[in-house]
This record gives C-alpha cells, sequence and structure tokens, in this order.
C-alpha cells in the first residue's frame, strides 16, 4: 500500500463541532514519493524507516480501530521517501496508509470491522485533526492528483484537475523541519492564514492551472508571512520555471518545472529531490 506525500500550496482552516466537518479547503498536489506501509505480527510498535517512534495521528487510527474491536496484534513498518515534519503530508500518508491496510485486512484480522471503504478515510482524517498535525492531506491524499478542496473535511467536495499532461516535474528541498500543531493552535496566525487562503481558492477556481496555482501558492506563502527569507530568495531565482514556493506546512520549498527547464532549476538548488505529479 503506497500512499503519496501531497503538498500544500495554500489552506484555509475550519473547525467545527463536528470533526468530520473540521479540516481545511485548498489546493495541493500529490506527488509520486510517500509512503509504504507494511504490517508484520506484533504488539502495536511504530517502525519509520527502520527508527521506532510515535506518530500522534497513527495511534489515533490504531485506538479507533481497536473500538471496532480490531485487537491490535501488529508492528507497523513505515518506508517512507520524505521525513516527517516537513510540509509533504507524511504524517497523514501514514494515518490514510494504516486506515486503509487494516481496512483492506478486515477478514484476517479478528473481527469483521463492518465498514465502508470511505470509513477509513474519514479515520485517518479523524485522526489527524485530533492530534493537529493536518487538516486536509488526507483527504487530498485519497483523491490524489492535483485536488482543489472546496468544502473542509466530508462529504468529500473537491475539484480534481485532469488535464495536466505529464510534462511537468516537481523538485522538492526539504531545509528543516516544522511542526505543524504550533501553526495550528496559534489563533492569530490561524486568522491571517484562512483570510488569505479564502482569497486565494476563488481565484484558482476561476483559473485552474498549475500556472495559476503557483502563482498563488507565492502570493499566500508571502502574504501570511509564513515563507522563511532563505526559501523566498531561492523562490524569486526560480521564476524562469512554472513556479515555485513553500510546501505548507514546512520549512519546505517546492518548485514546478517543465523538461526544458528541469537542469537549470536542479542547478541552484543543494539537496533536490525530483518527484512527478502523481495521478
Ligand atoms: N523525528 C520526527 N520529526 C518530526 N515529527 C515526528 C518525528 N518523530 C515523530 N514525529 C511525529 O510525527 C508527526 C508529524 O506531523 P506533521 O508535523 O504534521 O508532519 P507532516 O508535515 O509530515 O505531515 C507528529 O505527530 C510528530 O510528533
Ligand atoms: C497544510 C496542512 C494544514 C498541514 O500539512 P502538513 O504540514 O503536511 O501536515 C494540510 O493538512 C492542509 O490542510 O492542507
Amino acid at each position: 500500500m503506497f500512499i503519496p506525500g501531497h503538498i500544500t500550496g495554500f489552506f484555509a482552516g475550519y473547525r467545527s463541532k463536528n470533526i468530520l466537518k473540521t479540516g481545511s479547503i485548498g489546493a495541493g498536489i500529490t506527488v509520486n514519493k510517500g509512503v509504504k506501509i507494511e504490517l508484520q505480527e506484533g504488539d502495536g510498535k511504530i517502525f519509520y524507516n527502520g527508527k521506532k517512534i510515535k506518530i500522534c495521528p497513527v495511534e489515533k487510527v490504531i485506538q479507533q480501530y481497536k473500538k471496532l474491536g480490531y485487537i491490535g496484534n501488529h508492528d507497523i513498518k513505515f518506508s517512507a521517501d520524505f521525513p516527517l515534519g516537513s510540509g509533504l503530508g507524511m504524517s497523514g500518508g501514514c494515518a490514510l496508509s494504516l486506515s486503509k491496510e487494516l481496512f483492506k485486512n478486515q477478514n484476517k484480522i479478528q473481527n469483521n470491522l463492518n465498514l465502508n471503504p470511505i470509513d477509513c478515510v474519514k479515520i485517518a482524517h479523524i485522526s489527524e485533526v485530533e492530534c493537529g498535525t493536518g487538516l486536509g492531506d488526507v483527504i487530498a491524499q485519497h483523491i490524489k492528483g492535483f485536488v482543489i478542496r472546496k468544502s473542509p473535511g466530508f462529504p468529500i467536495n473537491v475539484k480534481k484537475i485532469t488535464n495536466i499532461g505529464d510534462e511537468y516535474y516537481v523538485i522538492v528541498e526539504i531545509f528543516g523541519q516544522k511542526e505543524t500543531k504550533e501553526t495550528l493552535s496559534n489563533p492569530e496566525v490561524m486568522k491571517r492564514i484562512n483570510e488569505i487562503g479564502k482569497s486565494c481558492l476563488n481565484s484558482l477556481l476561476k483559473n485552474p492551472t498549475l500556472e495559476n496555482f503557483m502563482k498563488l501558492s507565492l502570493k499566500f506563502a508571502i502574504d501570511s508571512q509564513l515563507i522563511n527569507d532563505r526559501i523566498l530568495s531561492i523562490c524569486e531565482d526560480l521564476k524562469f520555471t512554472v513556479g515555485a514556493s513553500q510546501s505548507m506546512l514546512g520549512n519546505t520549498l517546492f518548485c514546478i518545472s517543465k523538461k526544458e527547464t528541469l537542469n537549470d532549476a536542479l542547478s541552484i538548488l543543494n539537496n533536490p529531490i525530483v518527484c512527478k505529479i502523481y495521478p
């Protein structure tokens, strides 16, 4: 089971008493690098690229399945292309891959869990929201591709842009970590984010192209003051590409480039990771 990484260009967060309606609107792209999961007999230990760690939304997924009768007799092994906490949706990817894997194996797991396929997406989303590690990644990672999220949470209300062709590369460079929870729990910052995110969404819906997505992502990053000076300066140097901005909510740059500008774009970066859009 593979779940793609997700790059959020811009977003606005919504809180509701109904956790399924808590989430975000916004836009992003999934990429062909992400996270794979493997379950082995065990007692609930979590490994990320061989290291035993705690991932809040993964623990929440386990708790929710236990309430449905799962006995928790697995160790969970994630093999990921990106680190956690880089704004590439790895926390959501881990939660969703586990939820989908437990759903897929439900007949082998002691009780038949009696779930609909969409319930496993809901379980992963609830886990991310409860942990404060994400608002919209899980839905975008379930839909895949260039996804515009028009309503927060469920029922899923998205516009998936499908006519984008295969000529685009997505370049990612990770500069450090940034805990999503810190931003999402800061009301002052969220107020600014939400105003700008909503306006970017309206603009993108009027002209839903990758070029406009990149232009609005950079506008969002600058106006929200989330972008740092180092990433901003590299984004300016990458103006000859389709566009570059900061992947939300991380200390990570992303750039979309056509093949003809790819080598020039890579020459500006130190540790670029080249991906394709995962459709
Ligand atoms: N080494 C680590 N670096 C960053 N997060 C970690 C690490 N180990 C465990 N975690 C957990 O992983 C989750 C990362 O969430 P988040 O910041 O939303 O990441 P992402 O941007 O990949 O979705 C948090 O629950 C955090 O506590
Ligand atoms: C931007 C974010 C709120 C967090 O994304 P990440 O840092 O990758 O967990 C995302 O979930 C979204 O709603 O678009």
